[in-house]
């Protein structure tokens, strides 16, 4: 392949830059021309992209966000949009293309392959929420600053006797949610892969509290929601002043971590080689340590679930 072409797509993710950064060296250094497409799927119909060179990617590996932009395309939903992107590849001379995107993005990498042009996807969401990888680029920078806000959020309510319901992201994984929960000690973890109790929530609190726990915290996903609402029902039951924060998107930026930067540097190597070969149509994924590629369409179709022993070890510590 002579020109091949990136962007970032969805949700941003620490780490989305250190991907870029490595597709684009890669790139170059097989001699390969590197556009870098603007603001997702968005760029790739609008045929807004940038020549990426050695020097265009300097000093952004230690930053979050994506130097790419990244959008939610509605129109490359239907495949006349995948037909426009396809129209675009062919005016610019992209060969092969690499989305930096979830699962969304992969649907559409996947349709872009099915009409000729090869795409490779790499996982970066925050959320870790694609089956056919162990890891998804973002999610250690987020589970560690949704961490270091409940730290902060837990000297204030130890002060004060109280309880923190607090919220961390993850519209329909639990990710986050259960690491940060049991990193921070958190009383109860709710997500939504299952079904909410606030009784048993309640039940916990007590239990702690007859041990001599006199401050609480309580993650939620945000899939379960209702922050305000928990934190109401706890303080109404068991008297215990209560409030919930939702920390948002401040989870999704700032510096990547060690882990971030590296297996994104890693990500993006193996997505060229694989273009590179000529092939398309496959997903780039760590597997027990290892990093490996899947087929787009069996990558969708596979099923991750949250780490239940892991749920009960976080709960059967907490006092
Ligand atoms: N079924 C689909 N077919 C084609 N493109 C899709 C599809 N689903 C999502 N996309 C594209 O991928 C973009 C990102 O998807 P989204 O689900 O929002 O985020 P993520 O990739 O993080 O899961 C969408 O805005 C759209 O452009
Ligand atoms: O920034 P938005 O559009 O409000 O989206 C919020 C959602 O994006 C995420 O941060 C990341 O999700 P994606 O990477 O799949 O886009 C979710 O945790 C959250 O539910
Ligand atoms: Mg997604």
């Amino acid at each position: 392949m002579k020109t091949i072409g990136v962007l970032t797509s969805g949700g941003d993710a620490p780490g989305m830059n250190a991907a870029i950064r490595s597709v684009a060296r890669t790139g170059l250094q097989y001699g390969m021309k590197v556009l870098g497409v603007m603001r997702g799927y968005n760029g790739l119909i609008n045929g807004d992209m940038i020549e990426l060179n050695m020097r265009s990617v300097s000093d952004i590996i230690n930053r979050g966000g994506t130097m790419l932009y990244t959008a939610r395309c509605k129109e490359f939903k239907d495949m006349a949009g995948v037909q426009k992107a396809k129209e675009t590849c062919l005016k610019a001379g992209i060969e092969g293309l690499v989305v930096i995107g979830g699962d969304g993005s992969f649907r559409g990498a996947g349709d872009l392959s099915s009409i000729g042009i090869p795409c490779v996807g790499i996982p970066g969401t925050i959320d870790n929420d694609i089956a056919c990888t162990d890891y998804t680029i973002g999610y250690d920078t987020a589970m560690n600053t949704a961490m270091d806000m409940v730290d902060r959020i837990r000297d204030t309510a130890q002060s004060h006797d109280r309880c923190s319901v607090v919220e961390v992201m993850g519209r329909n994984a639990g990710y986050i949610a259960l690491n940060t929960g049991i990193a921070v000690g958190a009383s109860y973890i709710l997500v939504p892969e299952i079904k909410p109790d606030i009784d048993a929530v309640i039940e916990k609190i007590e239990k702690s509290r007859a041990l001599g726990k006199k401050h609480f915290i309580v993650v939620v996903a945000e899939g379960i929601g209702h922050a305000k609402e928990i934190a109401q029902e706890i303080e109404e039951k068991t008297g215990i002043e209560s409030r919930e924060t939702i920390l948002g998107h401040v989870q999704r930026g700032g510096n990547p971590t060690v882990t971030d930067r590296v297996v994104a540097s890693q990500m993006g190597y193996h997505a060229v080689e694989l273009l590179h070969q000529g092939i398309g149509n496959r997903v780039v994924a760590q597997k027990d340590g290892k990093i490996v590629d899947y087929d787009i369409q069996e990558a969708l179709k596979m099923k991750k679930e949250l780490p239940m022993e892991l749920y009960k070890v976080a709960h059967d510590i907490s006092f």
